[in-house]
């Protein structure tokens, strides 16, 4: 642990200097150790390369490819992908890291061609290539997004004229199974076509891309409006715009809807992209924005109807982005499943309905509902992590099939098939 203190009190001392203040550091009986070496750049040979780097005395800093990395001498050791440190076989680490010594310093570093080459203590060397450098750095990562999508609003969307895939070669052909998820991971929905109406057909397409996340609500689901569970959405009622099982821990990742039948009027879908709605909070108001990642909040569910006893939690804030680029990856919005709020305390929690009506503002706003009535063949995936879905009241008689479906593996399907996600 020493190295780490040394390397702390280094750049103190150094900011200390920097500021002027110095009696300080001279008090300091080591000072003069603090820095033993003067720091030399080394730069290849080649001009073409263009690379540079240095030896600190708590990290590597490199400069390649228009890009500034530092790395950690621990994870340098760490990631070695020598054969005794890395089975590349199955892509996993055989190296122990609790072995690596916290304070590892390489003894020699040099640069052939475009091969860093890291001599440790022990003798063991260490090779990276520049470009493995870059794709896997902090600093590379971090000017990365996860996933590409376009944001929407109703005009948006229906300008892109995004076209269905039809049922067959949905199944049939891996060309329409990626245009449908390349489309669903750029808009957070899509549609297949010329689907029999049946629960059967529904299912077999909902296993093409992924496994069908079993739920309390069953494998594949199918209702009406008969109450047959304790929830609105098993009535005619209207729902406004909401993302389901929020009172999961995860969230369900996607789901697929499959209106078999209605004999009736009214009862039109709902459609909100919950990521533009949330960009525009960002844009006008990101301390709001921040809060909403910030705040945990709870939604419940709770059942006591028939056969049915319920009661799930789930906790976590509305908007959640990953740490280090801000990227927005799910939105947990449902005022009706919201449960008491108890996790934070009452000034915060009325900045946080403000922050919240700034949103729920956003994603009412007409010109972001997209509205299209589900009919027998045609099937609706939603992004559960990104669109919110409602439904227009309705009357008469109403069937809808569907399911979800765990995340993990729809965009494990979308990677084999050499998309991003
Ligand atoms: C889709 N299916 C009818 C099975 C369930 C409906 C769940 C409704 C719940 N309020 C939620 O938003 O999670
Ligand atoms: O009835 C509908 O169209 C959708 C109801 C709903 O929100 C749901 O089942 O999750
Ligand atoms: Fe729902």
């Amino acid at each position: 642990m020493w190295c780490h203190r040394l390397s702390h009190l280094q750049r103190s001392l150094q900011n200390l200097l920097r500021r002027g203040v110095t009696c300080w550091a001279f008090q300091q009986p080591s000072f003069k150790s603090l820095f033993p070496l003067a720091i030399h750049w080394h730069h290849t040979a080649s001009e073409s390369l263009n690379c540079a780097w240095q030896q600190h005395e708590d990290h590597f800093e490199l400069q390649y490819a228009n890009t500034v990395m530092r790395f950690d001498y621990v994870w340098l050791r760490d990631h070695c992908r020598s054969a005794s440190c890395y089975n590349s076989k199955t892509h996993q680490r055989s190296l122990d890291t609790a072995s690596v010594d916290l304070c590892i310093k390489p003894k020699t570093i040099r640069l052939d061609e475009t091969t860093l080459f890291f001599t440790w203590p022990d003798g063991h060397v260490t090779k990276y290539d520049l470009d493995w450098l870059v794709r896997n750095s902090y600093e590379g990562q971090k000017q990365k997004v996860i996933q590409p999508r376009i944001l929407w609003n109703a005009e948006i969307y229906q300008r892109a004229q995004v076209p269905s895939v039809d049922f067959q070669s949905f199944l049939e052909t891996n060309e329409g199974l990626k245009n449908f998820l390349q489309n669903f991971l750029l808009y957070g929905i899509a549609f297949v076509e010329n689907v029999p109406p049946t629960q059967e057909h529904t299912e077999k397409l909902a296993e093409r891309i992924s496994l069908i996340r079993e739920t309390i609500y069953g494998r594949m689901w199918y209702f009406t409006s008969d109450f047959s569970r304790g929830d609105t959405a098993y009535t005619k009622l209207a729902l406004d715009r909401h993302t389901d099982t929020t009172y999961f821990q995860e969230p369900c990742g996607i789901q697929v809807f499959h209106c078999l039948k209605h004999e009736g009027t009214g009862g039109r879908t709902l459609l909100v992209d919950g990521f533009y709605a949330a960009e525009q909070v960002l844009q006008k108001a990101p301390e709001e924005f921040e809060l909403l990642t910030e705040v945990p909040l709870k939604h419940e569910y709770i059942e006591n109807v028939g056969e049915c006893h319920n009661h799930m939690i789930g906790v976590g804030p509305v908007l959640n982005i990953y740490p280090w680029n801000k990227e927005l990856y799910l939105i947990r919005y449902n005022n009706y499943d919201r449960a008491v709020i108890n996790t934070v305390p009452y000034d915060v929690v009325h900045r946080w309905y403000a922050a919240h009506r700034t949103l729920t503002v956003e994603l009412r706003r007409p010109e972001n509902e997209f509205w299209v009535k589900l009919k027998p063949g045609r099937v609706l995936f939603i992004d559960n992590w990104r669109v919110l879905h409602g439904r227009e009241s309705f009357t008469g008689y109403r069937q809808l099939c569907g399911c979800y479906l765990t995340r993990d593996d729809v965009l494990n399907t979308a990677r084999l098939l050499g998309l991003q996600a």
